[in-house]
């Protein structure tokens, strides 16, 4: 570990100065796109207006005989694109794979003023972010880049899961960090083969009532993702950084979609991956806060004033605790109607 007075000075000389804090920017979705798909491609103008993050992706879902043109598609689309208010994010090949050195050297040197966030797969533990946090202070200094490069973590790995306190804290790149399921699926051993989302065998039965123990006892599917996702916000949260649920696989199950998203908004995730158009609507739809919740929200802080005391509002008590809360909720419309005038109309702030 650098010491703390180290820790915020540039790691290259020439790069610039890490940020002190990470901004919070409206993040619903980070919308994933194959930039050696010709098609998905050609749709990235117009999907980057509507989405908050556009990625880039190189990793996995990328053939292998694609790899360099994804990488070089990728450079292209960046520089024809203005991107305005919405972040162009990237997914490099994973540390231990031959593409990952060509992967950051290429976009830092050719697209670096553009790319906000790198995120980096299967990562381990703080050595792999010191790997990249180094390497990007070079590659910046070089290319005369004036804006940090943040780092985005993906968990998906039982070791990255062991050590996701010390990645949260590893670099002040650090922006975020988002659960990757099916990876962390299979390096648990878990007996899944899906991406995100639950399984019908995951559940609790109802104590038996008589002696059949086959009748009358109700079961409930349970959330298997519930402890990671929760470990995962608090190393976030912890660290003044943001967490992220990841991809929802069954595109075509809109309605469990929803739902894993929502679990996530609720345990404090500020967004999820979209994978396929048909996503980015949820992501939007669920990390939006509702705007009864948000009514809610302005009539509590209204109430408390300074936010001492307690007071009873529709047969509830409110406190300096429930404040707070609430105070995150219109923080988060606050920032979200900024970009989006229908929701700015909505909460009517
Ligand atoms: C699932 C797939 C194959 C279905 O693609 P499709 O073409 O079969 O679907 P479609 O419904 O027929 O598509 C309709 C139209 O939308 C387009 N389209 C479709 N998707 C997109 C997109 N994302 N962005 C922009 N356009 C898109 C598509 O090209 C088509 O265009 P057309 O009408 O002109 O013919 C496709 O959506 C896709 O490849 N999505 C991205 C997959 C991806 O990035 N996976 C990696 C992230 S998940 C992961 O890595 C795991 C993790 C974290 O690592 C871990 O848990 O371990
Ligand atoms: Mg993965």
């Amino acid at each position: 570990m650098r010491n703390p007075r180290a820790f915020l000075r540039p790691l290259a000389v020439g790069a610039p100065t890490p940020v002190a804090d990470i901004p919070f920017r409206p993040s619903r979705m980070i919308h994933f796109f194959d930039p050696s798909n010709p098609k998905m491609a050609a749709k990235v103008p117009d999907i980057a207006k509507k989405v908050d993050i556009i990625l880039g992706n190189l990793e996995d879902a990328i053939k292998i005989e694609n790899k360099e043109a994804a990488r070089q598609g990728l450079v292209d689309i960046a520089k024809a694109t203005t991107f305005g208010d919405t972040q162009l994010w990237t997914r490099i090949n994973s540390l231990d794979s031959p593409w990952a050195l060509d992967d950051l050297i290429t976009l830092v040197t050719e697209i670096g003023d553009k790319l906000d966030v790198v995120m980096v797969p299967k990562v381990e533990g703080a050595q792999d972010i010191h790997y990249v946090d180094r390497l990007l202070a070079q590659l910046e200094a070089r290319a005369g880049i004036t804006r940090p490069i943040l780092v985005h973590a993906i968990l998906e790995t039982a070791e990255g899961m062991t050590n996701v306190e010390e990645i949260a804290a590893a670099s002040p790149r650090m922006q975020g960090i988002s659960l990757g399921p099916a990876d962390l699926a299979a390096s648990r051993r878990m007996k899944t083969t899906r991406v995100g989302g639950g399984h019908p065998g995951y559940l609790v039965r109802q104590d038996p009532t008589g002696d059949d123990l086959t009748q009358g006892r109700t079961t409930y599917q349970q959330d298997l993702w519930h402890y990671t996702i929760a470990r995962m916000v608090d190393a976030c949260a912890g660290n003044d950084i943001l967490p992220f649920y990841g991809p929802f696989g069954d595109i075509k199950d809109v309605v469990a979609c929803e739902d894993q998203f929502r679990n996530a908004f609720l345990l404090g995730c500020v967004g999820a991956w979209s994978l396929h158009p048909v996503q980015i609507d949820i992501a939007k739809k669920v990390f939006s806060p509702d705007p009864a919740d948000v009514a809610h929200a302005k009539q509590v802080v209204e109430a408390m004033g300074d936010g001492s005391g307690a007071v009873m509002i529709n047969g509830k008590m409110e406190d300096d605790a429930s404040c707070k809360q609430c105070i995150v909720m219109l923080d988060l419309a606050k920032a979200l109607a900024e970009r989006d005038p229908e929701l700015a109309a909505a909460y009517d702030l």
